[in-house]
C-alpha cells in the first residue's frame, strides 16, 4: 500500500556495486561499476518494505571518498531527513573506509531518524554475493520504527552495529565489521531487524554542525613503530596538516624522541592525538599528546578534523576525546 515508509538510497560505489567477468573473483573485480538503479532492480523485494528512491552520489572505491563527498552526503541527508516523506536513509559504500563515513555521519546528522551504512565483501557478480541481502536488510532497518534514536548504523553479515564503535577487522571475510568490546546492536532474522536493547547513546557522543562548511582541515595519521622517524611529523605539518593522529603502540606509547616532538608541536598549537595500533581498547590522556579514549586512529582523525573545523582549543579537544582517567 501507499503507507509504506520512504527510504532514500544514496549510492557511493564500492564492492556492493562491483562487477567482474568471473563469478569466483572476489578480489580483482572493479569496485563502483554498477549504478544505483541496477542495485535496486536486483532486489525487487525492496519495494515490499519501503517506497524507494535512489541517488548516485559517486561510484568509486571507498579509498577515494574524500571530505568533499562527506560534506555533500551529510548536507543532503540532513536536508532529506527533514521531510515527512523520508523515514530513513541508506548509504551504499565500499567497506574499506565505510566506518569513516559512518562515523562522520553519526557526528553530523542532526535527526533521530535512522541512517544506515551498507556494503558488501563480494561483488555483485560473485557466487553467493552478499550485497543483495545486505541491501534488503539495510532498507528494512531504515524503514523500521525501532531504528530511531540509534545514530548511524552499519549493516553487513546479518548484523547491526553502531557506526560509533564498529570497525572493519578483516581484510577479506564476510564477518569483518565488529566492535570487540561494545558488540552489536542487533541482528536480522531474514530481512527483519531484531534489536537487543532499547536505544542508547554513546557516552559523551559529540555532535557538529557542518551546514556552513565547504571544506575541512587536514588531519593525518602516522603509524607508530620501533625506530620511528621524528622528521615525518614535521613533514606532515609542512604539507598542511592542522592536526596529527598517531596510531600509537599499546596505550598510545611513543618513543622518547617522538614524545619530545609531540610536546613541541602541541606547544605550537598543533594537536596530536595518541590512538592505538592494537585494534581496540582505550588510550589514556597524557601531557605529551591527547589520549584518543575509545576512538581508533581512523575515527580519531574524523573527530579531530571536526573539532578543528569549529576552531576548538586544546582543552576542548581533550574534552571531545574524553580520555582523562
Ligand atoms: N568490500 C569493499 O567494498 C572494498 C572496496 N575496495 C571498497 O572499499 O570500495
Amino acid at each position: 500500500s501507499d503507507t509504506k515508509p520512504g527510504v532514500i538510497i544514496y549510492a557511493t560505489g564500492g564492492t556492493i556495486a562491483g562487477s567482474s567477468t568471473s563469478n569466483t573473483d572476489t578480489t580483482g573485480y572493479k569496485a563502483g561499476s554498477l549504478g544505483v538503479d541496477i542495485l535496486i532492480e536486483a532486489v525487487p523485494e525492496l519495494k515490499d518494505v519501503a517506497i524507494i528512491s535512489g541517488e548516485q552520489i559517486a561510484n568509486i572505491g571507498s579509498s577515494n571518498v574524500d571530505q568533499k563527498t562527506l560534506l555533500k552526503l551529510a548536507k543532503e541527508i540532513n536536508e532529506k531527513l527533514k521531510s515527512d516523506d523520508t523515514h530513513g536513509v541508506v548509504v551504499t559504500h565500499g567497506t574499506d573506509t565505510l566506518e569513516e563515513t559512518g562515523f562522520f555521519l553519526d557526528l553530523t546528522v542532526n535527526s533521530e531518524k535512522p541512517v544506515v551504512m551498507v556494503g558488501a565483501m563480494r561483488p555483485a557478480t560473485a557466487i553467493s554475493a552478499d550485497g543483495p541481502m545486505n541491501l534488503l536488510q539495510a532498507v528494512s532497518l531504515a524503514a523500521s520504527d525501532m531504528a530511531n534514536d540509534r545514530g548511524t548504523m552499519i549493516v553487513l553479515n546479518d548484523r547491526i552495529g553502531s557506526a560509533f564503535y564498529t570497525t572493519k577487522t578483516n581484510s577479506t571475510t564476510l564477518d569483518t565489521f565488529m566492535a570487540s568490546d561494545q558488540g552489536f546492536l542487533g541482528t536480522f532474522i531474514g530481512s527483519k531487524p531484531k534489536f537487543y536493547f532499547e536505544p542508547s547513546t554513546p557516552v559523551k557522543k559529540p555532535t557538529f554542525d557542518i551546514s556552513k562548511l565547504d571544506e575541512l582541515p587536514k588531519v593525518a595519521i602516522l603509524y607508530s613503530h620501533q625506530d620511528q622517524d621524528v622528521a615525518l611529523l614535521d613533514m606532515l605539518v609542512d604539507k598542511g596538516a592542522k592536526g596529527i593522529v598517531l596510531a600509537g603502540n599499546g596505550n598510545g606509547s611513543l618513543s622518547e624522541s617522538v614524545k619530545t616532538k609531540v610536546k613541541e608541536l602541541m606547544e605550537n598549537g598543533v594537536p596530536v592525538v595518541r590512538s592505538t595500533r592494537t585494534g581496540s581498547g582505550f588510550v589514556t590522556d597524557k601531557e605529551e599528546g591527547i589520549g584518543s579514549g575509545y576512538y581508533n586512529p581512523q575515527k580519531s582523525r574524523i573527530l579531530l578534523t571536526l573539532a578543528l573545523s569549529e576552531n576548538a582549543n586544546m582543552d576542548q579537544i581533550r574534552e571531545y576525546f574524553n580520555s582523562e582517567v
